[in-house]
């Protein structure tokens, strides 16, 4: 039995090294967090959203976060709230647009924001079929609202992510602990 760190809630927990772990991320933290880990490259000095497209066989089909058009400078073109919205990118069409499979229809979209208007359109036209959302923070806004509308009548479901871990935690130096403990002779 050897003593590593519980990699879900950080905790230094007995573990049996020759025996499957079950404590996994399970697949829609795994999902979610994506998406979440993608909102992190976001410049928007509000609102850092990111998107995961999966498929059928749980394989991540694509990636994207809100951010400026290639080409265009995000040093160059305006942050303020007023003025972003003309040019940044969201994060749904980023993911729509950078997918690296020719077909995504009846694909599941993670996303750190519900979606508003314009990319309930996108996500609609790309033959998506399910939204899962972390936050709802704009549900007043009309665009949400118009998003929700278009999903009912297009028949695209969409539910609220419930978290397993509220924390997911990514620790550089644990990946060279376990490689130590990888080399111990197994009895
Ligand atoms: N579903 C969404 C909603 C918003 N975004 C982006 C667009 C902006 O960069 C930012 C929102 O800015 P705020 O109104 O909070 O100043 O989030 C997105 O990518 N996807
Ligand atoms: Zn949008």
């Amino acid at each position: 039995m050897a003593s590593q760190p519980n990699s879900s809630n950080g905790t230094q927990t007995p573990r049996d090294i020759n025996t499957k772990r079950e404590d996994v991320l399970s697949w829609e933290d795994y999902f979610m967090a994506t998406a979440v880990l993608a909102a992190k490259r976001s410049k928007d000095p509000c609102s850092q959203v990111g998107a995961c497209i999966v498929n059928d066989d749980k394989k991540i089909v694509g990636i994207g976060y809100n951010g400026m058009p290639t080409g265009c400078s995000d040093d160059d073109f305006p942050w303020t709230k007023k003025e972003k919205r003309l040019y940044v990118c969201h994060a749904e069409m980023n993911a729509i647009v950078n997918k690296n499979s020719a077909d995504i229809k009846n694909c599941t979209i993670y996303v750190v924001l519900f979606p508003c208007d314009q990319c309930a359109k996108i996500i609609i036209q790309s033959g998506l079929r399910e939204v899962v959302y972390l936050s709802d923070k704009h549900e007043s806004k009309e665009t949400t609202q118009a998003a929700k509308r278009m999903f009912d009548s297009a028949r695209i479901t969409y539910r609220q992510h419930i978290p397993q871990n509220r924390k997911i935690e990514i620790d550089f130096e644990e990946i060279n602990w376990d490689a130590t403990v990888q080399r111990a002779p197994s009895p």
